[in-house]
């Protein structure tokens, strides 16, 4: 789960145009054996377009596709067998029941007889489907369908799998599932790597973070890393003071260094009338690192 195990996919200098607008412009990325990525970037970053790349569902300009250190081909589908992708959009028969839509999805991906039986009693225990498994699809929740689509994405077992927004539109309960469900195919020894807008899951969940901006990569690592690169030792602190009148206020400090500034800051209210009822030091955020970088929020 570190840099120093080995790459399982990388991306190396994709280029996309679509028409005369360049989707991606360079864009690459390094994933290692067991590790979560997430990769992140402002809407219309470039993101999808790498997913469908790498799924083979659209074909690079210019750059290449590594996965396990082999160029991935168009049409190569021995090689992407390895693969597991779980599209933004959600990819099910609606007609069909849970288990119809796993049976048509693992014999896609070559699963077939006694082995997808137990692949498909596995998938839905693994997604708390059990007991829907004969109800079709469209009386689904979305949480259910969203749980589903990964199940069907993931039961041919990839060593390496790329989920896109694989929370987006669920409901809390679902999304700390599909949390869990993930973590036990990282368990498993799965590499994963997601796009997300959850700033906090991928700051909590991930082991490193790319982010891409005009479809470059603009910067990549850890959370102490990109904090290092952009944010460097500034820092917010916040004093909650009450004054002689009584008022309570909060002061913010932005200051380049905790240990050179804070005993200023301290002694300057001992020495006053006010009283310090609070302090809080901000930890940088990754919200604050990805502000710095791209100039913007980022939404769903
Ligand atoms: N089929 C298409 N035809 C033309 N332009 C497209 C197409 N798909 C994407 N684009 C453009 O390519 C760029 C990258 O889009 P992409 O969907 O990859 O971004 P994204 O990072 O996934 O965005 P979001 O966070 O909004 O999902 C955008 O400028 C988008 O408008």
């Amino acid at each position: 789960m570190t840099k120093t195990e080995p790459v399982v996919l990388e991306v190396r200098a994709a280029h996309k145009r679509y028409g005369d607008r360049a989707a991606l412009n360079g864009a690459a990325f390094a994933l290692h054996q067991g590790e979560w990525l997430a990769l992140l970037g402002p809407n219309g970053a470039g993101k999808t377009t790498l997913v469908r790349t790498i799924a083979g569902r659209l074909k690079l300009d210019q750059g290449e596709i590594l996965l396990h250190g082999n160029a991935l081909q168009a049409g190569d589908q021995k090689q992407r067998a390895k693969l597991g992708i779980v599209p933004q959009e959600l990819a099910l028969y609606s007609n069909l029941t849970a288990v119809e839509n796993l049976e048509v999805f693992g014999r896609f991906h070559g699963v077939s007889g006694a082995t997808l039986r137990d692949k498909i009693r596995w998938a839905l225990d693994w997604i708390a489907l059990s007991d829907r498994a004969h109800d079709h699809v469209k009386g689904f929740s979305g949480g259910m369908k969203r749980r589903l689509n990964i199940a069907a994405a993931v039961l041919h077992q990839p060593s390496v799998i790329l989920l896109d927004e694989p929370t987006v539109g669920v409901d809390p309960q679902s999304r700390e599932r599909i949390w869990q469900m993930l973590n036990e195919l990282r368990a498993d020894g799965a590499s994963l790597m997601l796009t997300t807008h959850q700033l906090d899951e991928a700051q909590t969940i991930c082991d490193r973070i790319v982010i891409i901006d005009g479809g470059q990569t603009i910067a990549a690592g850890t959370l102490d890393e990109l904090i290092e690169q952009t944010i460097g030792s500034r820092r917010g602190v916040f004093c909650k003071v009450k004054n002689a009148e009584g008022t309570v206020a909060e002061e913010e400090h932005t200051v380049d260094d905790l240990a050179d500034a804070l005993p200023g800051i301290l002694a300057d209210l001992k020495g006053g009338d006010k009283q310090l009822l609070d302090l809080r030091i901000q930890t940088p955020s990754l919200q604050a690192v990805f502000l710095h970088l791209t100039g913007k929020d980022l939404r769903e």
